[in-house]
């Protein structure tokens, strides 16, 4: 059929417009259909001459075709296996820096087949959910005793799971930034089973759940900034409430207020109000700011997330995915607030956050059912924009200056439970009020742990010496 075809080539003539191939004239196109077969013909024909006169040519194409046979029947099972999967097989992935992924790993983890896994890594700043073997190496100067765990990180294990095959495989990657500066690592989990196993899956996550809930142990997390989620730095003992020496009924409305609003998620949900919250609190170094919002979040079981507005590395679009990815049941800290902007501007010009992204960041959509509880600090309230510090981003203003009589004689019975209050009153009274901090009475207090006597005698000194350059509370002293 083909020979039949006339062979040669002519110059095809050239056509206006842009005439497609079925508008061709019929001579051209009986041209152009004579000139491809002419030319496969001619492959052909030079093809098979070289092969029957040339038996290196024999030998290469045998070799080949076994060479293109092998490497078919190699990836073989690998595509059979890929087959295999997509047809029958689901996978189930949970990212590191999602909720859900510290109840799975604890999960696994506590699962007798946990234990094979063979890829481990050790972590001393650990979130107990994170599951793995725990281990006590002694104890440190403070009595506390230090561990370390095995977490897992990679390899896979097959367990079963409500009469179902499951295989699970934690995972890490590297991470790198521009010009591959290491960011850190993002952990997953993958779990693969049968299609059928798909109505076991609610159930699965609801026993990880269920599995580290309720575990709270009392102690507060605190989390930092990664990427844009966040990662958990320590984990500290609770500061209790009591331990906290305030004025007046400060703390007591600072509590009773977070625990309303912590209760009232459904009377925000029925006004249409977003569930948030926020707090200032200002005043001078040194007077429990930091403290009282440690304290609360360990006294409602709340994690607390540090965020610092002037590092170079956050934008206004992180800030705002920090915002919305907060862990579960975390309030956010901005700490000295001051020290990023002078009104609306930027303090240095590495602060990349602009003040139009914290006020949008704030504003924005509350992360999740928790609502979002911010917490900010300041000692200078007074080189604050006023947009910043206006009710729906700091609805509570606390103000906690420094230490009064009142607080003085609070820290001194802190300490010397013991001490007859005619003594405590005494002391405080030579206090003029809002002269030092509570930083400094500890301090003071502190380094004569145990002897009294002591305190008696240096008190006075004290005084005078944390006065320099504070005449008119000198004279108050001395008077
Ligand atoms: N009201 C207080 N009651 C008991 N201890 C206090 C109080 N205020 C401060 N302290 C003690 O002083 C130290 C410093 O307190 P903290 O860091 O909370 O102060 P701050 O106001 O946040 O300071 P800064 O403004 O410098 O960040 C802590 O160790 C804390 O125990």
């Amino acid at each position: 059929m083909l020979d039949a075809l006339p062979r040669g080539f002519s110059m095809l003539p050239s056509f206006p417009g842009s005439g497609r191939l079925t508008t061709l004239p019929g001579t051209v196109m009986d041209t152009l259909i004579n000139l491809l077969a002419t030319t496969w013909h001619d492959i052909v024909t030079t093809l098979h001459r070289t092969l029957a006169s040339n038996e290196l040519a024999q030998g290469g194409l045998l070799l080949g075709a076994l060479g293109a046979l092998a490497a078919t029947l190699r990836t073989f099972p690998g595509r059979l296996w890929e087959a295999f999967k997509n047809r029958f097989t689901l996978t189930l992935d949970v990212q590191g820096d999602d909720h859900a992924f510290p109840w799975l790993a604890a999960w696994l983890a506590a699962q007798p087949v946990g234990r094979h896994l063979r890829h481990l890594g050790v972590v001393t700043r650990f979130n107990e959910h994170m599951g793995g073997q725990n281990l006590t190496l002694g104890t440190d100067r403070d009595g506390d005793a230090v561990h370390v765990r095995l977490v897992p990180l990679g390899g896979q294990v097959l367990l079963r799971y409500r009469g179902h095959w499951v295989l699970a495989r934690p995972s890490r990657e590297r991470r790198d930034g521009q010009d591959r500066k290491f960011l850190g690592y993002t952990h997953a989990l993958t779990f693969r089973m049968f299609a059928s196993a798909r109505n076991v899956i609610p159930q699965l996550l609801q026993d990880a759940y269920d599995f580290t809930a309720g575990r709270h142990d009392g102690r507060v997390e605190i989390h930092v900034p990664e990427y844009q989620g966040w990662n958990l730095a320590e984990r500290r003992a609770a500061r209790p409430l009591s331990s906290l020496v305030y004025d007046g009924d400060v703390l007591q409305r600072a509590r009773g207020d977070l625990a309303a609003f912590l209760a009232d998620r459904a009377w925000y949900a029925e006004v249409g109000i977003p569930y948030r919250r926020g707090y200032l609190l200002h005043g001078p170094p040194g007077n429990g700011k930091s403290s009282l919002v440690a304290a609360l979040a360990g006294e409602f079981g709340l994690g607390v997330c540090i965020l610092n507005l002037a590092t170079p590395e956050l934008s206004d679009d992180r800030l705002v995915a920090l915002l919305s990815n907060l862990p579960r049941r975390a309030v956010i800290l901005l700490e000295d607030i001051d020290a990023v902007f002078h009104g609306r501007a930027p303090r240095t010009p590495s602060v990349k956050l602009s003040f139009n992204g914290l006020l949008n960041a704030l504003d924005g959509v509350a992360a999740g059912e928790d609502g979002r509880v911010t917490f900010m600090t300041t000692n200078h309230l007074e080189h604050l924009d006023a947009a910043l510090i206006r009710p729906g981003r700091a609805d509570v203003h606390v103000f906690l200056g420094n230490a009064s009589r009142a607080q003085v004689a609070g820290m001194l019975r802190r300490f010397w439970p013991d001490v007859t209050e005619g003594v405590v009153r005494e002391l405080a009274h030579r206090v003029p009020d809002g002269a030092v901090s509570m930083a400094a009475v500890q301090e003071f207090l502190l380094a004569r742990r145990g002897d009294f006597d002591a305190v008696q005698r240096d008190w006075n000194a004290w005084l005078v010496s944390v006065h320099k350059g504070c005449p008119t509370k000198l004279r108050l002293l001395s008077a």
